[in-house]
């Protein structure tokens, strides 16, 4: 079955509520009415609610009876539970002056619908950075109890051919104990899209073809992934060529069980991670759905600036079936 018919179905019905912080841009809203009139998520939009319906009106689009909330109209008393609730959450991180002002941005509103439970998850990124919209995320929803670091994974999809590469848009330099972490959470999200996970953990070098400390990380960070998920097949250090071609496979890593047919890619670090996500969908010709974020007590995930209305439609069916979890 098709991906996304097969995710569909899982969350059609489930009426998992997704908010959407940038409810003012039209790829945004287009793809929050689809997935309305679909049935498969409850859409929320944030932003200034003139803005929005004017802007949806420029578009020929009826928002119907869609929710549009205005974080600096919200009602006093519930951005007082929502303020309260935030400083309580930041520990001391932040004083209520600066959570009164942080609230009425529209990822940090967002992102405390989440944690307070008024949504299930969050869709965000169009138009801000990456930064912008993971920050409320890492600082209010927080990682997973054994999980130290959230990372961001695209799934790669041609017709048939579907992989996971990670991370893409998170960790900029990860050390060897987020790398494994990196990858077992990998292997995890694979599963969301029926990928049997066979992680490859990428270098410029495969099973000590080269030294540097480069390597040196990528070499650790298997061997503590395998520590940490002795049941999942993760190998390296493999070259993309020996991960991917089961020919060099067999001359570079005749031992290797995942070498030759990886379909998760753990990247080395974020430089490559993000090239190589996107080299694969501007040159390859891969459809690059996410980032979906990794690791994090409850789902929000990322777009690229450059996705299109399909992209944030496919990203909310994820974030919505990880919700599901
Ligand atoms: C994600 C990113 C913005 C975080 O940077 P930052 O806000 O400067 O991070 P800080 O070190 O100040 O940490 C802010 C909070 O997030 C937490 N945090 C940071 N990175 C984290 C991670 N990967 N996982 C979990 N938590 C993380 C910190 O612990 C801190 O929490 P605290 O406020 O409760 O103490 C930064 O790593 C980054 O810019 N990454 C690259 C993003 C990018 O441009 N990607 C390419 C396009 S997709
Ligand atoms: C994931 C990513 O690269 O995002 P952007 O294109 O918005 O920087």
């Amino acid at each position: 079955m098709d991906l996304f018919d097969n995710l569909k179905q899982k969350v059609a019905g489930a009426n998992k509520t997704i908010v959407f912080p940038e409810g003012q841009e039209p790829r945004i809203f287009r793809a929050a009415i689809r997935l309305k009139n679909d049935g498969l998520v409850v859409p929320i939009l944030l932003g200034k609610v003139d803005e929005i319906k004017q802007n949806a009106e420029n578009e020929g689009v009826d928002l119907g009876d869609i929710e549009l909330i205005d974080p600096n109209t919200y009602p006093e008393d519930k951005f007082a539970e929502m303020v309260e609730a935030f400083v309580e959450r930041r520990k001391g991180k932040n004083t209520k002056e600066q959570a009164e002002t942080m609230l009425r941005d529209v990822n940090y509103f967002g992102t405390m619908l989440v944690y307070m439970d008024k949504a299930d998850g969050l869709v965000s990124g169009a138009i801000h950075s990456t930064g912008d919209t993971v920050r409320p995320a890492l600082q209010i929803i927080k990682t997973k109890p054994g999980v130290s670091r959230t990372s961001g994974a695209f799934v790669m999809v041609k017709g048939d051919e579907r992989y996971l590469f990670a991370d893409c848009a998170i960790n900029i330099n990860p050390g060897a104990q987020e790398l494994a972490e990196i990858a077992v959470e990998s292997a995890n999200t694979a599963k969301i899209f029926d990928i049997d996970p066979q992680v490859a953990m990428l270098s410029f070098s495969t099973m000590g073809s080269a030294k540097s400390d480069e390597v040196t990380k990528v070499q650790e960070a298997v061997k503590l992934a395998k520590e940490l998920a002795p049941n999942e097949k993760i190998d390296g250090e493999l070259q993309f060529d020996a991960a991917f071609v089961p020919v060099v496979a067999k001359q570079k890593a005749p031992e290797s069980e995942v070498a030759g047919h990886a379909n998760v890619f753990v990247f080395p670090e974020l430089q490559s991670g993000n090239i190589g996500y996107k080299i694969a969908q501007r040159l390859g010709g891969f459809e690059a759905i996410g980032p979906v974020l990794q690791g994090l007590n409850k789902p929000v995930s990322d777009l690229s600036r450059g996705s299109v209305e399909e992209d944030v439609y496919k990203v909310a069916i994820i974030t919505a079936a990880q919700a599901l979890m």
